[in-house]
This record gives C-alpha cells, sequence and structure tokens, in this order.
C-alpha cells in the first residue's frame, strides 16, 4: 500500500488530462494480449474511443475482430494467458465514483500534482519501454505526467507503487469532497474496488443470458442477491425491487414469475431477466455482447427497443457490440469499427452511414441484405486475420479492393478523414482526403501506437 503518496498538499493546478473531459469512459491505447504456446495473440492492439454519459457507442465488425475482448477488458475479465498490457489506460470520469473510491481507497489514491517534483521524463522514457509516441507526442517532456502513471510506467521508475487506482487531477486527495477532476483507472482496480466496478458502476449482459444465470435459484434471488450486494436492500424491499425491475424489463405477472426458475423463461425472458439483473446495480455504463444474436428476430427487435427505453429512461451509456450492421445503425450514437484488434473507423452514426470512408467499412455496408436490421452480415472475401505479429502493414489491405504498394509497408493510425472532420476518423493510408497521398502516407509512418513489449 502505498500510504505515504496519500499527501494533504493542496495541488497547484491540475496536470492536463489530454482532452475529452466530458467523456465518462475513456479507453486509450488498450492493448490486450494473450500468450499462447504457439503465439501471441494481439487480440486488441492499441485501441482508442470513449464512452459519453448516456449515450449508446457500437461496436463491430467481423468475428475474431476483438469485440468481445474489448468487453472483457472493461469489464476486468481478462484471464491468463490473455493481459492488459502496460501503457493501456480505461479512464472512469464519474466523479461521484472518484469522490467515493478516493474515500474508500485512501491508500490508492494518488494526486498526480503531488508526483511533479518526483518526475524525470528523460528517466521515465530511458529505462522503460515507454515511448513518447505511444502518448502521441515526440518530445518526452511533453508526456503529461498523468498519462505516463496511468499507464503504470510509473510504477518501473518508482514514481507510483502499482496500487493506485484513483488519480485526482484537481482537489485533494486525502478530502474527497473536495476532488473537481479526477478518475478510477480501471486496469488497476483490484480487489475491493474492482468488485465495486465490475457488476456495479458497469454491468454487462452477455449473449447467452444462461451465462449469467444460475439454474438452482430462482430469477428473484438472483436479482436480489445483485440489489443487496450494491443496493444493500434485503427483505421484502428487494422482493418488491426485484419484481419491479422484472416489470420495468417487460416480464409480465412479474409478481409471480419472480419465484420461476431461469428454465420457466423463454429465451428472450431470459434476456430480459439477464437485463433487470444487470440494472439492480444501478449501472451508469451497461455492455451488452451481442445480447440478440441467440434470439429470434421478433425478440431480437423487442430486445432491442428495451435497450433504448433503459437508456433514455435510466441515463445509462451503453457500449453496444454487434456484427450486424443493420443493428448498430438502429442502436448506436456512435459507431467504432474494428478489425483484427484495431480500430479501422470511428464517427457519429449518419455520418458512418452515409459517407463511409475505410474500405472495411464500405465493404461492411455493401455486404447487409437489402439493409434490413437483424440480417446477418454476408462475408467480404477472405477472413479476418489473428493479429499474432507487430503491425508494419495494414492487416486490411490483403482484402482491401483499394489497397496499393504502401499498404504492405505502412502501418495506419486513426487520422481525421479530412481537415475539418476531428470526430470522424480512419486508420488507411487514403487518409485524411484533402492531403496528397505522399503527405497522407508520412503522417501515418511518423506515429506509431508503442507500449510493452513482450
Ligand atoms: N482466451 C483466449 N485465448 C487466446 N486467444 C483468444 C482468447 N480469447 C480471444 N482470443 C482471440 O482474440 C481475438 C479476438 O476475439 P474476440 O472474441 O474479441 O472476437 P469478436 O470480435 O468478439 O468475435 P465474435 O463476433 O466471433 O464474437 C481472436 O483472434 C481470438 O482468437
Ligand atoms: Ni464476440
Amino acid at each position: 500500500m502505498s500510504t505515504d503518496d496519500r499527501s494533504s498538499a493542496t495541488p497547484t493546478g491540475a496536470t492536463d488530462d489530454g482532452g475529452g473531459d466530458e467523456s465518462l469512459v475513456d479507453v486509450r491505447n488498450l492493448q490486450t494480449t494473450f500468450f499462447t504456446d504457439k503465439e501471441t495473440i494481439r487480440a486488441i492492439d492499441g485501441i482508442d474511443f470513449t464512452i459519453d454519459p448516456g449515450e449508446t457507442v457500437g461496436i463491430v465488425g467481423e468475428s475474431g475482430s476483438g469485440k468481445s475482448v474489448t468487453a472483457r477488458s472493461l469489464m476486468g475479465l481478462i484471464e491468463s494467458p490473455g493481459r492488459v498490457l502496460r501503457g493501456s489506460s480505461i479512464r472512469y470520469r464519474d466523479l461521484d465514483t472518484v469522490r467515493s473510491f478516493a474515500d474508500a481507497f485512501s491508500g490508492r489514491t494518488v494526486s498526480v500534482a503531488d508526483l511533479e517534483s518526483r518526475y524525470d521524463p528523460v528517466r521515465v522514457f530511458d529505462q522503460t519501454a515507454a515511448t513518447p509516441a505511444e502518448f502521441g507526442y515526440a518530445d518526452p517532456a511533453d508526456v503529461p505526467l498523468v498519462d505516463v502513471v496511468a499507464a503504470g510506467y510509473g510504477d518501473e521508475v518508482g514514481l507510483t507503487s502499482g496500487d493506485e487506482c484513483v488519480f485526482v487531477l484537481d482537489g485533494d486527495a486525502g478530502d474527497p469532497s473536495s476532488i473537481r477532476r479526477g478518475f478510477v483507472e480501471l486496469t488497476r482496480v483490484s480487489g475491493e474496488a474492482q468488485r465495486k466496478m465490475r457488476g456495479g458502476r458497469i454491468s454487462m449482459v452477455f449473449q447467452d443470458p444462461l451465462t449469467s444465470l444460475n439454474p438452482v435459484y430462482t430469477v428473484g434471488n438472483q436479482i436480489k442477491e445483485s440489489l443487496s450486494l450494491h443496493q444493500g436492500l434485503t427483505g421484502k424491499e428487494a422482493t418488491q425491487e426485484a419484481a419491479d425491475l422484472l416489470e420495468a424489463v417487460g416480464i409480465p405477472d412479474a409478481r409471480r414469475r419472480v419465484n420461476e426458475y431461469p428454465h420457466q423463461f423463454s429465451g428472450g425472458m431470459r434476456q430480459r431477466a439477464v437485463i433487470a439483473m444487470a440494472l439492480a446495480c444501478e449501472p451508469d455504463v451497461l455492455i451488452c455482447d451481442e445480447p440478440t444474436t441467440a434470439l429470434d428476430v421478433t425478440i431480437q427487435a423487442q430486445i432491442l427497443d428495451l435497450i433504448a427505453e433503459i437508456q433514455e429512461t435510466r441515463d445509462v451509456a451503453v457500449m453496444f457490440i454487434t456484427h450486424d450492421m443493420g443493428v448498430i445503425a438502429d442502436v448506436s450514437d456512435r459507431v467504432n469499427v474494428m478489425y483484427a484488434g484495431e480500430i479501422v473507423e470511428s464517427a457519429d452514426v449518419e455520418p458512418l452511414f452515409a459517407n463511409p470512408k475505410h474500405p472495411y467499412t464500405e465493404g461492411l455496408l455493401n455486404s447487409i441484405p437489402g439493409g434490413q436490421v437483424g440480417g446477418r452480415l454476408a462475408t467480404i472475401d477472405g477472413s479476418v486475420p489473428t493479429p499474432n505479429e507487430e503491425p508494419t502493414y495494414c492487416r486490411f489491405a490483403p482484402r482491401c479492393p483499394k489497397a496499393f504498394e504502401e499498404c504492405e509497408a505502412v502501418h495506419p493510425i486513426p487520422v481525421p478523414v479530412d481537415e475539418t472532420a476531428d470526430d470522424h476518423t480512419a486508420a488507411c493510408l487514403l487518409y485524411p482526403e484533402d492531403e496528397s497521398t505522399e503527405a497522407a502516407i508520412a503522417r501515418h509512418r511518423g506515429r506509431s501506437h508503442g507500449g510493452e513489449r513482450e
């Protein structure tokens, strides 16, 4: 424990948090790797995205593109031989959560301003595998200290101890009510802090409801367990709330059905019950990983409606994962298109569908059968390669109708599709499209997503 790092000194102004201040979740350079006997699979290879409060962020891509591993990384569910690598950061910015964590885990809370006097960027970048480029800077001295410590490199040079998971940017770490800016770093939560985040602030609905339901307990008892754990409700109060939740997710005759077992529910009703369980934690973020794939088409549409309704009435942010472009169009505010462990295009839903930029996105759109919701994605020729080596090229190039020579030699990074489009990025050498091909290629060549090396 790093109780020594807990200081009551007043910070001298907040360290720059690198923008995107209003996002609830801020994923930066996330790298999740599976070290199998056979190969090293870079399942998530340096992705960035954000989730704003109350919005629905879609993640779409073919099988094997890394959607579920992204969700599991956010939930802290990656198990050996997998690991979220150093250099990754997943920031959870809800201020109430930050304050309550600073209170509950004072020994794991650190004020970034207090580290400043001991921070020597040259030493960090000489003594660790970190590179300024992975943080988006050329000069080590420009990299914000908070980025370095949140990504875990502070531990390697003795700046932090490895226990800190709450970073205070503005306010007094020792006085939670004074905190005005900060975040919980999800790649560093463990133990009790992890249990409060996972299934608490962030909750997940899986493809198969039976993975979340225990066959030997009634549906009501499982919801009540969650209510007791996360809201401290017990007895009659909990029974009442469990029935109310089942009713809220559209289960008819909820007061009777709360006493039934999962096998007495139909597939669609089970998924509704799982959603009720997830809501029992009163989450700020609901992650849905293909929640309707196992259901028939009419039921699918009902569950999608339910998720949309929940999002509106309970002000929950949703991260929605599917391989189905039709569903993505229906549910998302913002869309991230994944391919072989990378986000290859990111935009608000309208521009993405009206004006797709990455050839992979175009391919996905062309293969929607009649644009109908629920239609399975017809495949683009070939399949997603296993990302088992460091990319020095475009992973989509072998399947890309627009590929040219340099695509085999330069790894594209997400860049604005044109000068005016900050919110629309594509990882493709064709962009920014208002630059000459040479200038665009130089931009991609010059930067890389670094991070921990095996
Ligand atoms: N436990 C594991 N061990 C080794 N490799 C894994 C493991 N889990 C996932 N992977 C690999 O990570 C990559 C991404 O898998 P992921 O399950 O995230 O894909 P997905 O986009 O969710 O696909 P689908 O649409 O089929 O669910 C794949 O190459 C997969 O083989
Ligand atoms: Ni998946």
